[in-house]
């Protein structure tokens, strides 16, 4: 029964108008449409009374967890201030992270923890958690999303370190699949004046996690 309605699915390709072409993006029309298919496909009637908005709900809702696409991470940190003084670290702990993974389109949840050893200047903090938000509002695999992070922060702030730990739950493992509730992930980056001791050592005991000792 269930590869029958596989193969009813993986037919229509072959009927797709060109605009499913990879780089050009659906009318709303045409998303409201590809979510009814869902519905379908997961059983229920789109046409029915409690589904009727649905889609155009589902549409909307990707505009904000999908949000990150309209976002420009490297404008975010474009407005940079005079250190002051300052030359310690800097670090924001606790960013909410809110994404969506690529291999099955199910939430990530977690935190970020960014921080960067100031050059000459250094970023309104609200920015950091802008830059984690642009980043994480995309679908993503844990791994590019701490990369991007520190990346980004590298490249545009010059500081002369940067090291972004994120500590994440998969819906994807938890609800599917293998099934394990409370699995979390570690992925961090760790760049300059961070990659080596005694800047890396009092980074790691900073952030309390993803230590390699
Ligand atoms: N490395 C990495 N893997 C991820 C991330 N999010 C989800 N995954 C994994 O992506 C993998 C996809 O593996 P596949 O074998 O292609 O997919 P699957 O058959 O659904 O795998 P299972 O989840 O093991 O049932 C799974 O092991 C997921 O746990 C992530 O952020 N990073
Ligand atoms: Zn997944």
């Amino acid at each position: 029964m269930l590869d029958a309605r596989l193969q009813i699915v993986e037919a229509t390709p072959a009927t797709a108008a060109p605009d499913t072409a990879d780089s050009v993006r659906p009318t709303r029309q045409q998303a409201e449409a590809a979510v009814r298919t869902l519905i379908r496909w997961a059983g229920d009637r789109p046409a029915r009374e409690g589904l009727a908005d649905t889609p155009a709900r589902v549409v909307r809702a990707y505009e904000e967890w999908f949000g990150g696409y309209a976002l420009d991470p490297e404008a975010i940190l474009g407005r940079t201030f005079d250190r002051a003084g300052y030359d310690d670290i800097v670090l924001l702990r606790d960013i909410p992270v809110r994404s969506v993974c690529e291999h099955h389109m199910a939430p990530i949840r977690g935190v970020a923890h960014v921080a960067y050893l100031p050059g000459e200047r250094v970023v309104g903090i609200s920015k950091l958690a802008r830059l984690v938000d642009a980043y994480a509002r995309r679908l993503q695999i844990q791994e590019r999303l701490t990369a991007e992070i520190a990346d980004t922060l590298q490249q545009v702030l010059q500081p002369r370190g940067v090291a972004v730990v994120v500590q994440a739950t998969h819906e994807c493992i938890a609800s599917r699949g293998i099934g394990m509730q409370g699995v979390a992930m570690v992925t961090r980056r760790l760049l300059g004046a961070f990659e080596q001791d005694p800047a890396r050592r009092e980074i790691l005991a900073l952030l309390g996690a993803g230590r390699a000792d």
